[in-house]
């Protein structure tokens, strides 16, 4: 279906009944561990966009939601300066936060919105990523509390990610295989 717009050589690397069946497992385990609790659910943008939608309708718990936005990556796949775009206004001092990303790449992005929702006075902070990338380039001693899958050290993108700021609406997640 999507053939006139993938790049020739574009493989799937997850489809969408692994996402689904991850995303449901994870759905439990938060719905268990934030039971009771009041949570503000903020999704990274633009990445997060997709994984966070399909998340929070599993979500039976006491949340608003809201969102902030942090980028280092544009067109580009290697990362550079990391840009506040926006950042929310829900009162932190309230709620236990959790931090809605599509990958924890070299960590630059969670571990600074974290650190951010700390300082916000936040009750706590805890973060769930769709994918972590798994590699020795590792930025920070921050990571996820909630991962649902781990890949090998692969650019990707659909299901929120983009390829040079595109392709983020693909339902399944795709790379491309380096040339032998
Ligand atoms: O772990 P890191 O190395 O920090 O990389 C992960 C971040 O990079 C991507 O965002 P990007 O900066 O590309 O902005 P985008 O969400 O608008 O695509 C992705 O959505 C994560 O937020
Ligand atoms: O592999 C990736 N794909 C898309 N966006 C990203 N941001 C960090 N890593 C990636």
């Amino acid at each position: 279906m999507y053939s006139k717009i993938l790049p020739t050589n574009s493989q799937v690397l997850i489809n969408q009944k692994e996402i689904n069946s991850s995303i449901d497992k994870l759905a439990m385990q938060i719905n268990q561990d934030f039971a009771g609790k009041e949570v503000a659910f903020l999704t990274i943008m633009n990445g997060g966009m997709i994984f966070a939608s399909s998340l929070a309708t599993r979500l039976n718990l006491d949340m608003e939601m809201d969102y902030l936005q942090l980028s280092r990556y544009g067109k580009s796949q290697t990362g550079g300066q990391l840009v506040w775009k926006y950042q929310p206004e829900i009162n932190m001092e309230n709620h236990h936060v959790i931090l809605c990303d599509d990958i924890y790449d070299e960590g630059h992005t969670l571990a600074a919105a974290h650190a951010w929702c700390l300082k916000k006075g936040a009750k706590s902070a805890s973060s769930v990523v769709l994918i972590h990338k798994e590699h020795d380039r590792t930025y920070a001693d921050y990571k996820p509390d909630y991962v649902a899958m781990n890949i090998p050290d692969h650019y990707i993108f659909g299901y929120g990610m983009d390829l040079e700021e595109k392709l983020r609406q693909l339902p399944e997640i795709y790379y491309l295989p380096k040339a032998k």
